[in-house]
């Protein structure tokens, strides 16, 4: 190897040209994947074998390329195989900026179309009817617990969840003027202001909290009106042209946000087992003692753990209650089956919401 720049340089042409040849060779081969799929009907994106194919790399990665580097190059890489057998039409909660854009071109790579939406409840339209292939929304965040929409939308609509992601989030206040003096009001999703409210009382004391659709559309209003500030990434700083005042004022500096991919299983059937998956369900009990029990129980038995358990108000004024829960493994493992199975019998309600690959990253 030659030690000199030029000379190293020379080398790096010569092995990206070689790149180059084997990831077109990958392509084709992909392209032929996908006549064999459009014959038969099935979905172009199969999120299982996607993670089977970054986990194999990782398990043989021999280095000095790290395994966290890897995942990324290769979900860019299968994005834009994806992209030659269909394109992939994503809604997210937009506009261009959002949190929920950047965990969506995380997990689908940045080779898809993008479908901007004002709310949750939009993204849940444009998937059912058909002009998204998939949604992506917030599900749970690690400050302030589940995104309540999002939850009350799995309940009405047909749609299933077929992958996860997580992001961590880092709110930046922004402005169009390099000045604190003379905010009238701070404009973000109510979730961001809730998650900045110590950074906020103590530096901005008094100052009006203006809760808008998304912490983009904030920036966006920020932009127009030097009187305003917003919460938002240092993407949506660079997109409305906004400086940022002080960076990473979430109260935790852990702040994480938990997003889904939902999918109309007529069209996306449900992913199938990749070794290490989720299985969501909601399901209600009667209001009668010990039926909280009888649900735990039969998990106790099939040996699956859960790893997320939260409810939310039925609205039936009875203090009845849904529960959401994740479970370790997937609704096809027979121990999940059979755990599905006996649960079902205890539910006066009972959805199966999805089963899809954990997020590994
Ligand atoms: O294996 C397939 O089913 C493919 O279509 C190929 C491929 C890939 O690039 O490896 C692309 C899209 C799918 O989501 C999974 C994998």
């Amino acid at each position: 190897m030659p030690q000199d720049l030029p000379g190293l340089r020379a080398h790096i042409d010569a092995v990206d040209r070689e790149l180059l040849a084997l990831i077109n060779r990958r392509a084709a081969l992909a392209q032929a994947v996908g006549e064999i799929k459009k014959k038969e009907g099935s979905p172009v994106f199969r999120p299982e074998r996607e993670q089977q194919v970054i986990e194999g790399l990782k398990a043989v990665n021999p280095g000095p390329l790290k395994n966290e580097s890897l995942a990324p190059i290769w979900r860019e890489v299968m994005a834009a195989c994806r992209a030659l057998e269909t394109p992939t039409r994503v809604a997210f909660l937009g506009p261009a900026g959002t949190f929920t854009e950047e965990a969506a071109l995380n997990y689908f790579g940045s080779t898809i179309v993008r479908v901007p939406c004002a709310s949750i409840d939009e993204v849940f339209r444009a998937t059912s009817a058909g002009s998204a292939d998939f949604g992506v929304v917030p599900v749970e965040n690690s400050t302030e617990g589940a995104v309540a929409r999002t939850m009350d939308l799995f309940l009405t609509t047909p749609l299933t969840i077929v992958g996860e992601t997580s992001l961590l989030v880092r709110h930046n206040l922004l402005r169009l003027r390099e000045e604190l003096d003379g905010i009238q009001a701070v404009c973000a999703h109510p979730q961001a202001l809730a998650q900045c409210h110590e950074w906020l009382s103590r530096h901005l004391p008094g100052v009006e909290r203006r809760p808008v659709s998304s912490n983009a559309e904030g920036a966006r209003m920020a932009a127009q009106d030097p009187s305003l500030a917003a919460l938002a990434s240092t993407r949506a700083a660079n997109e409305f042209g906004l400086h940022v005042l002080a960076p990473g004022v979430q109260d935790d500096p852990l702040n994480r946000t938990r997003f889904v991919m939902v999918a109309d299983p007529q069209r996306q059937s449900l992913p199938a087992p990749s070794g290490m998956d989720c299985t969501s369900l909601v399901v209600a009990v009667a209001n009668r003692p010990g039926a909280m029990v009888d649900l735990l129980v039969p998990l106790k038995e099939a040996g699956v753990s859960m790893s997320r358990f939260e409810s939310r108000p039925a609205r039936s004024g009875q203090w009845e209650y849904y529960f959401y829960i994740d479970l370790q493994g997937h609704p096809e493992e027979p121990h999940v089956a059979q755990a599905l199975q006996a649960l079902r019998a205890h539910c006066s309600f009972f959805k199966l919401l999805g089963g899809y690959p954990l997020d590994r990253h």
